[in-house]
């Protein structure tokens, strides 16, 4: 028989790449990182830059239509998110079904589903799956609704009352307002702000792959963000940032650092918010995340969770030479504007959803069925034996 490398099962010849490492997927004009030049574009534009200069609702804008609103794009793009903030009752009954120790993910894998069915009913499922237009209308509307479900959960957890949706303040105050219920200092609404620009979107990160798998099929927007909440749930991707601040509150004080990562390396443990499969040089968005949790740092009046943050990552990087990821600064910055750990992953869903959701609209737009091959390492073939 003929050896044939794009036939893998006939006889074991294709180059497997564990993990997908180093290959190239598709094509995408969202997002460029470039690890070489430790960069990150949205549509052509440095995150950075973004992040310094932009509401989010701007960037949102800028993925799903590849330019930055006009005045009046975003004027209409904000009434359109403000008309969808409420918690929606339908979706408030399905968190309620769950447990208060429900893990927020899951309330937040619950509250799509729930919208999805709505957004979708009396359609057949080929109908459902829509065109990159009404996909981006769709989108609008779930960006719109999800800070209402990540408040609701802390809130719910913490045995408070939901608190309404304020039509003065933009989607950051005003998903900390619901969080809270007291005015957000614009201190923390900006930090708040850079913090979701910069977690919007990087291109094929394994949610975002995975969301775009689920289009692939013709599925719907809504059943593509539920499989990448459940993507980005993992500790080795979104998960991280909770565990970041578990591994701080675990260490303590900086100058427990040096003992604790002798015996966390000892103990073959992964040290949560280092390293990345795409940047071995340090993340690009670190050091703008960096600068908003100084600030933090300084108006909490918290040197001693700046000193401990500082002290892991210097002995970390000397030992290993692996660099934080977002997730690192990220998990404490959160924490200091008061939110539980546990809701530091879907803020990251609140942000991801964008990125997530240009991905389906531009998948949709030149689809094609993803299904890769695998290398059979099974049994040879053989007889089923015969019953006794
Ligand atoms: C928003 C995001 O999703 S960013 C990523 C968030 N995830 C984390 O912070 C979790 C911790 N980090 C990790 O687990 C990894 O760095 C990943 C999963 C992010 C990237 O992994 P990969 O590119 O597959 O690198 P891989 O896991 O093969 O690591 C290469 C080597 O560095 C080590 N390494 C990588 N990251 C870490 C870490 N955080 N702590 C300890 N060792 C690490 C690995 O153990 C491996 O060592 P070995 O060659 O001796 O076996
Ligand atoms: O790109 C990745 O592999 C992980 C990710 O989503 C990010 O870093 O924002």
């Amino acid at each position: 028989m003929t050896m044939n490398t794009s036939q893998p099962d006939d006889g074991g010849q294709a180059e497997v790449r564990k993990g997908l490492a180093g290959v190239v997927a598709d094509v995408t004009a969202i997002s460029k990182v470039d690890p070489e030049t430790n960069s990150l574009l949205y549509r052509g534009y440095p995150v950075q830059d973004l992040a310094a200069t932009q509401p989010f609702e701007a960037v949102a804008w800028l993925l799903w239509h590849g330019e930055l609103p006009t005045a009046d794009e975003l004027a209409g793009l904000r009434a359109t998110e403000r008309e969808h903030r409420a918690l929606a009752d339908d979706v408030r009954a399905a968190i309620d079904l769950l447990p208060v120790s429900a893990h927020p993910m899951d309330e937040l894998r619950t509250a799509v589903s729930v919208v999805g069915a709505r957004e979708v009913a009396g359609l057949s499922a080929l109908d459902a799956a829509a065109d990159p237009e009404e996909t981006v209308a769709r989108a609008g509307r779930l960006f719109a609704a999800l800070p209402a479900v990540v408040a609701y959960g802390q809130r719910r957890r913490r045995g408070l009352d939901v608190v309404e949706a304020r039509d003065d303040l933009d989607f950051s105050a005003n998903l900390l307002w619901m969080t809270f219920g007291t005015e957000p200092e614009p201190v923390v609404v900006d930090a708040f702000n850079r913090s979701m620009i910069l977690y919007a979107e990087h291109s094929f990160n394994a949610s975002t792959f995975t969301a775009r798998v689920v289009t692939s099929t013709l599925a719907d927007v809504h059943s593509a963000v539920v499989a990448a909440i459940a993507a980005l749930k993992g500790p080795l991707h979104g998960g991280a940032n909770e565990a970041v601040m578990e591994t701080l509150a675990e260490i303590g004080a900086a100058d427990r650092v040096a003992a604790w990562l002798d015996d966390a390396l000892a103990r073959k443990r992964k040290i949560m918010g280092f390293g990345h499969r795409v940047y071995k040089h340090g993340d690009s968005r670190v050091p703008t995340m960096k600068a908003a949790l100084d600030t933090l740092v300084e108006h909490y009046d918290r040197p001693d969770l700046g000193d401990l943050y500082a002290a892991l990552e210097s002995e970390f990087v000397a030992r290993k030479g692996i660099y934080p990821n977002l997730d690192y600064p990220s998990g404490p910055a959160y924490h200091l504007m008061g939110f539980d750990t546990a809701t530091f992953t879907p803020l990251f869903v609140a942000a991801r959803v964008t990125g997530w959701t240009a991905h389906v609209a531009e998948q949709q737009a030149a689809n094609s069925l993803i299904r890769p091959l695998s290398e059979y390492v099974g049994p040879a073939r053989r007889e089923v034996p015969r019953r006794l």
